[in-house]
C-alpha cells in the first residue's frame, strides 16, 4: 500500500519537463490554509488527487501534477503530458480549470496563463486561415477589415436585416455580422436570412467592385450547427460565426472539422467570457480563453477594444500578442476589436493594437445621424484615414459622413 498525500504534489525545486503543460494561477487560500497547503491542493485536485489520503495497491501511472513555484499569490503548476487526452479540449479544461475553481481550500483562484508544450499544442488543429483572411478573402492590403452588426441586435425582420447589410456593404464595409443572440428565431429565420443576405452581398460586390462577406451565426446544439455549416457552404459564403463560450469547446472543435471540409473560416464571438474573466481574482482569464480559441481553430476572435469601447476588463494588447505569437508554426488568429467602437476611436485603437485586426461597430455605424449607409461610409473613412496617416479632422474636410460622426461622438468612450 502506498499513501498519497497533498504534500506529494508540492516541490518548489521542481523544474518542469519540456513536455509538461505549465499553468499559472492566482490563488487566495482559505483563511485556515497557508499558500503551500493551498497550492498542493490545486495540483492534487486538478490532476489525480482528492481530499483523502489514498491507499493504493500496486503500481499506478503517476499522473500527479506538481506545484513547482510560489511567488506571492502566484502559483505555477506543471502537468505531465500523459494526464491529457491529446486533441480533447474539454478534457484538458476539466483538469486545469475544473473542480479547483470551486474548492473550499481556496477563497479565490484564477487560471491566468498556460505555457502549452509542443505535443499537446500541436494535437489541436489550430486555425485554417487566421489573419490571412484580410487578403485571402478580401483585398484589404494594410488596412484592418471592417464589420458591422445590425442593431437592434434582435427584432429586425429578414428583409430589414438584409437591407441594413446591403447599406453597410455598399457604404464600404467588408463584413455583415449577426449579433450573438440572433440565430433562427421566428422573426428572422436562418435559412431565409442566409439566402437573401448573400444575394444582397452579390449585388453589393457588383456595385462596389469590392469583395464582401457575411458572418452568419450558426450557434445551436452541435448537430444543428453542423447542418447549418453545410448550408452556409452550399449557399456560397466564406464564413460561419460561432458563440464559442456559450456553445462549448467540444462543439467548436466539431465545427472546425466540418469547416475544413468546406474551406469555411470561423468568426468567434466571445459572449459569456466575462462570466469567467471579469472578476479579477476568480475564473479563467480572457488570455487563456484566447489560447483555447486558437488551439480549437477559430480564425477571428473578439478581443475587445483596448479599453476604448463599452466593455470592461480588457487586456486586448496582451491577448492579441498571444493570438499572433509563435506557437509551433500554428496559424494565427485575427483579433476583432468590437464593443462600443465608432469612427473617432479608430486612430487610437490602431495606435494601441496595430492594423492586423478587424474593427467591428454596431451602434457606431447605425447610430450615425444620417443612417446606416452614411455610418458605414464614416467608419470606412476613419479606417482609410488612419491607415494613410491622415488625421480624422483633415480627412473629414472632404468626407462629410466622417465629419457628422465626429461632430456626434468625438472621441468619447461609450458606456
Ligand atoms: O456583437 C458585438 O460585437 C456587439 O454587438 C457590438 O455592438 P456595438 O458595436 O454596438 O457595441
Ligand atoms: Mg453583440
Amino acid at each position: 500500500m502506498t499513501g498519497i498525500t497533498y504534500e506529494d504534489f508540492l516541490d518548489l525545486d521542481y523544474d518542469p519537463a519540456e513536455s509538461e503543460l505549465v499553468c499559472t494561477f492566482t490563488v487566495h487560500p482559505a483563511s485556515d490554509m497557508d499558500m503551500e497547503a493551498a497550492a498542493s491542493r490545486v495540483a492534487s485536485e486538478s490532476s489525480n488527487g482528492t481530499w483523502a489520503e489514498l491507499q493504493v495497491d500496486g503500481t499506478i501511472t503517476d499522473l500527479s501534477a506538481t506545484a513547482c513555484g510560489i511567488d506571492g499569490d502566484t502559483v505555477r503548476v506543471a502537468y505531465p503530458e500523459e494526464l491529457f487526452e491529446l486533441g480533447n479540449m474539454p478534457q484538458v479544461l476539466s483538469c486545469i480549470a475544473g473542480n479547483i475553481m470551486g474548492m473550499k481550500a481556496v477563497d479565490r483562484i484564477r487560471l491566468e496563463d498556460c505555457e502549452w508544450p509542443e505535443g499537446l499544442a500541436t494535437s489541436f488543429v489550430g486555425p485554417q486561415f487566421g489573419s490571412a483572411v484580410r487578403n485571402d478573402i478580401f483585398d484589404a492590403g494594410e488596412r484592418p477589415i471592417t464589420a458591422t452588426v445590425p442593431k437592434p441586435k434582435v427584432g429586425l425582420s429578414t428583409d430589414q436585416h438584409v437591407q441594413v447589410g446591403y447599406e453597410a456593404w455598399t457604404g464600404g464595409l467588408d463584413l455583415l455580422k449577426d449579433d450573438e443572440n440572433l440565430t433562427d428565431q421566428g422573426f428572422n429565420r436562418f435559412d431565409e436570412r442566409l439566402t437573401e443576405s448573400l444575394a444582397a452581398r452579390d449585388d453589393a460586390q457588383d456595385e462596389t467592385g469590392e469583395k464582401k462577406s457575411y458572418l452568419i451565426n450558426v450557434t445551436a446544439d452541435a448537430n444543428t450547427m453542423l447542418e447549418r455549416v453545410d448550408r452556409v457552404a452550399e449557399a456560397g459564403c466564406e464564413y460561419v460565426m460561432v458563440d464559442v463560450v456559450t456553445c462549448g469547446w467540444a462543439a467548436v472543435q466539431a465545427v472546425r472539422e466540418r469547416c475544413e471540409e468546406h474551406g469555411l473560416a470561423i468568426h468567434a464571438h466571445r459572449a459569456m467570457h466575462a462570466a469567467f474573466d471579469r472578476v479579477e481574482t476568480q475564473g479563467v482569464s480572457m488570455r487563456v480563453i484566447a489560447q483555447i480559441s486558437r488551439l480549437c481553430g477559430v480564425d477571428q476572435l473578439h478581443t475587445g477594444t483596448a479599453d476604448l469601447g463599452k466593455l470592461a476588463n480588457e487586456d486586448t494588447v496582451g491577448i492579441n500578442e498571444w493570438l499572433y505569437g509563435d506557437l509551433y508554426g500554428m496559424t494565427d488568429v485575427l483579433p476583432m476589436a468590437s464593443g462600443g467602437l465608432h469612427p473617432g476611436l479608430v486612430p487610437e485603437l490602431v495606435k494601441r493594437v496595430g492594423t492586423n485586426i478587424g474593427v467591428q461597430a454596431g451602434g457606431g455605424v447605425h447610430g450615425h445621424p444620417d443612417g446606416t449607409h452614411a455610418g458605414a461610409k464614416a467608419f470606412r473613412q476613419a479606417v482609410d484615414a488612419t491607415v494613410e496617416g491622415t488625421s480624422l479632422e483633415e480627412y473629414a474636410a472632404d468626407h462629410p459622413e466622417l465629419q457628422v460622426a465626429i461632430d456626434k461622438w468625438g472621441t468619447e468612450t461609450p458606456r
